[in-house]
Parts: structure tokens; C-alpha cells; sequence
């Protein structure tokens, strides 16, 4: 190693954590090391070229969790993928970057209770963290992105690290009946929903989605290539990859100070110490587990594996993350559609990648996901069930910390769910059929079938369900327990339901209706739903997780079972921060790279400022 002394050791360097390591080494005066289990794929095809991100599930870059049966799933045990890499999950997810409603963002402040997180202090650290292509004019109509103009960025503010871009072909017809679509239902975003600054920018409606993919070289933009590569020759900057921390180390007597970590290398065990701050960046799913071995967390759980309390926190609670459903119909056979890269076709395969190598065109320019709508339940039966849910299930009362903090959950959903101009679900449509898990004993394929199909998927996007991660073990080497609970609150499942019966509407309304065959035909015959009762059992058997998992360490107040405070610094010890996806107190409206990267961007200037940093 070749720092002798270190200011920042940062744990994880994923996506959060490589943000950090760039900002705080941009001082010349300030050393930090990055330690990451994962390996560098920076020049790994898998994770450069967009289309095969799918090839990297279940590989080495991914640390491969899987849940807890899931009662109200109907006993599955859901994948949960996590990046185990330079860059965390930014090196294997699915390059969506949308931004979450920015009135969600004010709840953080107002009634979560932490100061100075809300839009207006927030908003700046999106726009820092990505770079918003130039479109050329011609094609706003056909890219779905007219009357964006005036809400997109001048060239000075535009220059964050992340590059986006519209991926792939701007005379697919997707992105135009899309919007035209939802239009015609009086539910299409006017404005650049990333950068729309009015105060009462509506947040219903469709949109031509971005997707972290360099719009030159039609590369993963990501937070190894974009914040690491272009600065990894800094003198005061050493990330070590294959590093897997195992425990924060802490001196001192009444209060006591994280001096370092324990983490192992080459099949050793090796100590190393921070002058200034240990902050933890192993993402939702293990910055919990190191807190634990480290003993900080509930004393419940630490007195039965052994391990010594350091200071008694909810450590591991409130895991929130987005189911996603849907439903694939046949396209019309002139639609372009990745399917015959879905079934793996030898020629399709060939050609594809001939021309991605040769000149940066074609399917694998991008994953078939370019469009997105933020939507309320839009039918007036759905309205009043979902009104009578949250009548009928009423957040716990009582002081206990976990329900305080849910009792906030619920304020917070019941202004939003029940209001028409805030969206209870995401929704997108992905350019192949997609194979959602079906009951065996029905009719549904489970393996890819010939066809061309347009799936329109949803997410749920503010669940009041919240689940947890714990160790299972004082191993460090142990995976976590995890139990995301999902669908246990009823008032969920309704809202799930409904979305589910609204993706007919959708699928038969022109000119998105075009694009399908007519009469419509479902890929799943068990997703043919008509009624809440059917459509609940599809939810039930169908979903799965969109990976976007925040919470565990969650930033609040501690009596609202926070784990860190308004500065990330973790209640009762010195020394130690908590900045990644886990102290996101509240899961944004959809995908949660965006947030992450802010969450981040902003902790820095935090972190900087408390010690004078340039
Ligand atoms: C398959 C997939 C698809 C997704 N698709 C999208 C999408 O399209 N759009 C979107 O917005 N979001 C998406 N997401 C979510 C988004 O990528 C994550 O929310 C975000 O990247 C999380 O950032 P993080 O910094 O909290 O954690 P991570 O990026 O996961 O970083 C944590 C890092 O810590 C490392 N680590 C863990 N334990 C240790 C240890 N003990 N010692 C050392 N290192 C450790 C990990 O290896 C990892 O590199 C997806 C996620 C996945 C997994």
C-alpha cells in the first residue's frame, strides 16, 4: 500500500463509494483508500456494452443474494442482485437514470425530520453528478422529448461525471407512441422531468426515459468509468480491489472512535487505520452486515450471535425496495424488438455484436427500455379500494422507534398515494418479452418463445411494506439474512393490483395499440387478469424485485429508529459515516442509481466542508 498515513478509508467502492473517493481526494492534502471486495471490470465486454448486462447476473460481478421465502409471494425466494465490482451495482444494473418526484425529496426534510435533505438542497447534486446529452431538434417529436428544450441544462451546468443519453435508435417508433400515447389521456410530461426546476412541475405522466450510456462511445457510464477512471492516478488516492472489510475498529472508553477497519486481501487478514473517518459504502445489503460484526445494532441481534454491543441502533430495519410486475403481448411483426438476442439466435448474436464492435450501432446499444409514465391509480373504483386500504389498515400507534418511523412512512404515502397528481407506480415498456416467474402448474412458457413482444412493465413505486437484513452468522464470510417482507402491508397489494389491470388500458389505446397485435395477445395466459382478485394473484405470483433496495441504515432522527444522523455520521460513536443507498431514508419513485449519485455528490460537500477541504 502506498499511503502511509489515511484520512478517508472508504468501505465499498460502489457506486456511492467511488463518488466519494473522487470528491474527497480532489484535495491534494488528503489521503484515501477505497477498499472493494469486488474485482476491476472497467474492461470487462459484459459490463461495457449496455445489451449484455443481463450476462453478468449470477457471475463473479455479482454478490448473488437471495431473500427469505416471501410469504405474501406465495412462499418465493426472490433474487436480489448486487454489484461485486469497481463501481457496485452501477457496473451491472440496467442503466435506467430517472429522477424521483421532487415533492417525495421535500418529506425527507418536512417530516422525516432530517434538515437541509429537500429538492431545493438536493437538486443541484443530481445535476452535478451526470452530464444530459444535446438532442438535435429535428428528432425532439420521434425521441418523445418535445418541449424539453427550455428545461434542459445550459452547457455550464451540464458537465457531471455520469454521461447520459437517449440510447438507442431514434427512428424506433417506441419513444413517439409513447408519448403521443399518454398525451391523448392528458398524462404526458411537458418538461425534462430531471431538471424541471418549476415549483409546481407536474410529476404525472410519460416520459423518453435516459439511460446511463455514453452517447459517443455507447459504453456503460457508470461510477468506476466516470468518476474513478478519469482520476485513478491521483498520488493521495489507493482503491484496493479483492478487499473485503469485516469489521470497523473502535478505541476509547464512554464514547468510542472508529479508528480503522479489519478487511482481508490475498487470504490475509490486515489492519488499517483512518486518521479522520471510516465511512461505509457497502451498499443496502452490507453496509448493515458490517455495522453488526462491528457491534452497532440491535442488541437482540447482536447478543445472539455474540458479538459485543457498541451502541444499540435499528441497524438492518426498514429495508424498502421495488417490486416490478407486468405484462408481455406479441408486437406487430415490422416492430423492432430484441427478442432474437433474448433466445440467444447464433446469427442474431453475430450480427449484433459485428456491429456494436464495428461502429457502435445496433441492439446492443442499449437494453429496449426507453420509455417510462409516473401515474396515480388512474380508475375512479381503483381510487376508492385504495382509499378503504389505508381506512382499513391504519399505521401501528405506540412510541416504540420502528413505529414512529412507520407512522411517518404513512403520512408521507397517504398524501401521495391518495392524490392524483402524485404517481403510486412507474411504469415502462421493455423492447423484448420478459419472463416473469409463473405458477408451474399453469400454461405460461418459462423459457424464451419465438415472437416479437413489447412488455409493459410496472413498479410499485412507494411501498409501505418495509423488510430487513441481518447477519445470520459472526462469520464474516456468512451471507446476510434478508427478508424484504414484500406486499405485507394490504394497502401495497391493492395498489399493485390496480396497476396490474391498468396495462390493458394502456396496451389498447392508439397509437401505442398499434404496435401490438390486435386483438391483444399475452405472451402469459395467466396474466390475462380482469378482476382485483385475479390481478392480486398475478402480483402475488409474478413479481419481482427491481434490485433498488434503501433504508437499512436509514438516515433520521434515532427516536424514528435512525441510523445515522442528518450528516450521515452514525448516532452514539465517533469517526464513522454511513453514505450509500442504505441511509436513503425513503426509496425514491423509481429506478435508484440517480439518487444514489446525489445522496452521495451531497455527502461530500458535507464531508468537506466539516474539515475544510478543497
Ligand atoms: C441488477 C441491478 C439492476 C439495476 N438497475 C438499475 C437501473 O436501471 N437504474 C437505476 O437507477 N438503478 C438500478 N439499480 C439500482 C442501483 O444500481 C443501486 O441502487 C445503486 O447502484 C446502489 O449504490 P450503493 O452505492 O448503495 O451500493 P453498491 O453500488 O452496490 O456498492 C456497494 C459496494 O460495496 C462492496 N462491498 C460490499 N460489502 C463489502 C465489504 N465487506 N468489503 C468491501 N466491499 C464491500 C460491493 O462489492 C459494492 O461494490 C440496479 C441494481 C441492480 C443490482
Amino acid at each position: 500500500m502506498l499511503l502511509t498515513s489515511i484520512d478517508f478509508v472508504i468501505v465499498g467502492g460502489g457506486t456511492a463509494g467511488l463518488v466519494l473517493a473522487s470528491r474527497l481526494s480532489e484535495d491534494p492534502t488528503q489521503h484515501v483508500l477505497v477498499l472493494e471486495a469486488g474485482a476491476d471490470l472497467s474492461e470487462d465486454m459484459r459490463v461495457k456494452v449496455p445489451g449484455l448486462f443481463s450476462s453478468l447476473m449470477k457471475t463473479e460481478a455479482d454478490w448473488g443474494f437471495q431473500s427469505q421465502p416471501q410469504r405474501h409471494l406465495k412462499g418465493r425466494q426472490i433474487n436480489l442482485h448486487q454489484g461485486k465490482a469497481l463501481g457496485g451495482s452501477s457496473s451491472i444494473n440496467a442503466h435506467v437514470f430517472v429522477p424521483p418526484t421532487w415533492n417525495l425529496l421535500d418529506t425527507w426534510d418536512s417530516v422525516l425530520g432530517n434538515q437541509g435533505w429537500n429538492r431545493s438542497s438536493l437538486q443541484e447534486y443530481y445535476a452535478k453528478a451526470y452530464t444530459f446529452p444535446s438532442v438535435d431538434r429535428s428528432l425532439e417529436t420521434a425521441l418523445g422529448v418535445d418541449g424539453w428544450t427550455s428545461s434542459t441544462p445550459s452547457s455550464a451546468s451540464n458537465n457531471g461525471p455520469i454521461q447520459l443519453s437517449l440510447g438507442g435508435t431514434a427512428g424506433h417508433p417506441i419513444r413517439e407512441a409513447w408519448a403521443e400515447t399518454f398525451r391523448t389521456k392528458g398524462m404526458h410530461m411537458g418538461s425534462n422531468p430531471l431538471c424541471s426546476t418549476s415549483d409546481d412541475a407536474a410529476m404525472i405522466g410519460s416520459f423518453s426515459c435516459l439511460s446511463s450510456i455514453h452517447p459517443k462511445t455507447k459504453e456503460r457510464s457508470y461510477a468506476a468509468s466516470a468518476y474513478l477512471n478519469p482520476i485513478k492516478d491521483r498520488q493521495n488516492l489507493v482503491v484496493l480491489t479483492s478487499a473485503t472489510v469485516e469489521r470497523v475498529l473502535f478505541e476509547g472508553a464512554d464514547v468510542k472512535r472508529a479508528t480503522g477497519v479489519q478487511y482481508k486481501h490475498d487470504g490475509k487478514t490486515h489492519i488499517v487505520s483512518s486518521t479522520k473517518e471510516v465511512i461505509i459504502a457497502a451498499g443496502a445489503l452490507q453496509s448493515p452486515k458490517i455495522l453488526e460484526l462491528s457491534g452497532i445494532g440491535a442488541r437482540e441481534v447482536l447478543e445472539k450471535h455474540g458479538i459485543e454491543l457498541i451502541k444499540d441502533l435499528p441497524v438492518g430495519e426498514n429495508l424498502q425496495d421495488h417490486l416490478v410486475s407486468g405484462t408481455s403481448f406479441e408486437a406487430v411483426d415490422h416492430l423492432e424488438t430484441l427478442d432474437d438476442l433474448i433466445r440467444q439466435e447464433p446469427a442474431a448474436v453475430e450480427k449484433a455484436m459485428e456491429e456494436y464492435m464495428t461502429s457502435q450501432t445496433g441492439p446492443l446499444t442499449s437494453i429496449g427500455i426507453r420509455t417510462y409514465a409516473y401515474l396515480p391509480v388512474v380508475s375512479e373504483p381503483g381510487r376508492t379500494i385504495i382509499e378503504k386500504a389505508f381506512l382499513e389498515n391504519p399505521p401501528p400507534v405506540g412510541d416504540r422507534r420502528d413505529e414512529v418511523r412507520a407512522r411517518a412512512h404513512y403520512e408521507i404515502a397517504k398524501k401521495t398515494l391518495l392524490n392524483p397528481k402524485e404517481p403510486s407506480a412507474a411504469y415502462l415498456s421493455i423492447l423484448w418479452q420478459f419472463i416473469f416467474p409463473v405458477d408451474p402448474t399453469s400454461d405460461s412458457p418459462t423459457e424464451p418463445i419465438p415472437g416479437k413482444f413489447l412488455t409493459l412493465g410496472f413498479l410499485l413505486a412507494q411501498p409501505l411494506s418495509c423488510g430487513s437484513v441481518h447477519i445470520g452468522s459472526s462469520d464474516p464470510s456468512s451471507a446476510p439474512v434478508i427478508d424484504p417482507n414484500y406486499l405485507s402491508n394490504p394497502i401495497d397489494a391493492e395498489i399493485m393490483a390496480q396497476h396490474a389491470l391498468y396495462l390493458e388500458d394502456i396496451a389498447s389505446s392508439p397509437p401505442l395499440s398499434n404496435l401490438l397485435k390486435q386483438p391483444l395477445r399475452r405472451r402469459d395466459p395467466a396474466s390475462d387478469i380482469t378482476s382485483v382478485e385475479e390481478a392480486k394473484r398475478y402480483v402475488e405470483t409474478s413479481s419481482i424485485s427491481m434490485f433498488h433496495y434503501a433504508g437499512t441504515c436509514a438516515m433520521l432522527p434515532e427516536e424514528k429508529g435512525g441510523v445515522v444522523d442528518h450528516e450521515l455520521k452514525v448516532y452514539g460513536v465517533e469517526g464513522l459515516r454511513v453514505v450509500d443507498s442504505s441511509a436513503v431514508p425513503l426509496i425514491s419513485t423509481a429506478n435508484l442509481q440517480s439518487t444514489v449519485y446525489a445522496f452521495a455528490e451531497r455527502a461530500a460537500d458535507l464531508i468537506k466542508q466539516e474539515y475544510g477541504l478543497k
